[in-house]
């Protein structure tokens, strides 16, 4: 155990505090259904599908919602105003805890597997970040206007990266504070990690962790819900 502290001993032994932060504040303009997270499939909103998955690997369960709304009667958690971004949502539900570590999850994406719940926290508690992520299966091409062939990508170590993405908190508020103040923009969280040359778990994602996004989204998160609802989530 050499050059490791008795701290660093005490908190791998101890078990810690986790909180699952749920971003749920977007307008979900490509969906077109009004705020995203309160749209239903299978008769559930997004964001109560991802609240029951995240609740029993959890201490405490936060979601950000947009300015004005309120969480349904009965939701197992707790309610803060979101931001203008993804980003600065993230940033708020994270100053809104003390918890050890943060399980970061899009309310957008509702089938989350209980093994990628677990690995993602173990390894943000292990590692300090870590996120599911898939390979990528497509053939990918940069191109312009849709009618003009553009140029070839490798897609060999490319990643499609999901949610959840688990941190300890300290290192994730860090690094959101650190790009707020350079002004600096990313579309997930792990990438704010990655920007400071710290170390992010890739953890094997899931299909169905698929972000609802447009209207065909829907279709098939309505047809995910037909069998993940009589189904145990492994
Ligand atoms: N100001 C914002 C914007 C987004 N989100 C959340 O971030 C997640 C991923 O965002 P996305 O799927 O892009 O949702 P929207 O921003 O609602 O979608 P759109 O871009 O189509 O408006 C969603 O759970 C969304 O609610 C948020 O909490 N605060
Ligand atoms: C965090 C995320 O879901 C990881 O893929 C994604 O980056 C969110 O993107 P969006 O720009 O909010 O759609």
């Amino acid at each position: 155990m050499e050059g490791v502290t008795g701290q660093e001993v005490a908190e791998q032994n101890s078990k810690p505090k986790i909180a699952a932060l749920i971003p749920a504040a977007g307008s979900g303009t490509r969906l077109g259904r009004g705020p995203k997270a309160f749209v239903e499939v299978g008769g559930l909103s997004l964001l109560a599908r991802s609240v029951v998955c995240l609740s029993p690997y959890v201490d405490e369960v936060l979601v950000a919602l947009p300015a004005g709304m309120q969480l349904p009667n009965g939701m197992q958690a707790r309610a803060i105003a979101g931001g203008d971004t993804r980003q600065a949502s993230v940033l708020a539900l994270l100053q809104a805890t003390d918890a050890d570590v943060v399980l970061i999850h899009d309310a957008a994406r509702p089938f989350l597997p209980t093994r990628v719940i677990r690995e993602v926290a173990d390894a943000a508690w292990a590692v300090g970040a870590a996120t599911a992520a898939l390979p990528v299966a497509d053939t990918l091409v940069q191109a312009k206007e849709n009618t003009d062939w553009g140029t070839l990508t490798p897609r060999e170590g490319l990643w499609a990266v999901q949610t959840p993405q688990g941190f300890r908190r300290t290192a994730l508020l860090a690094a959101h504070e650190s790009a707020q103040q350079e002004g600096h923009a990313a579309t997930d969280d792990a990438g704010l990690i990655a920007r400071l040359g710290q170390r992010v778990a890739l953890i094997p994602g899931d299909a169905r962790l698929f972000k609802v996004t447009t209207p065909g989204d829907l279709a098939l998160a309505e047809a995910v819900a037909a069998v993940w609802d009589g189904e145990a989530r492994t």
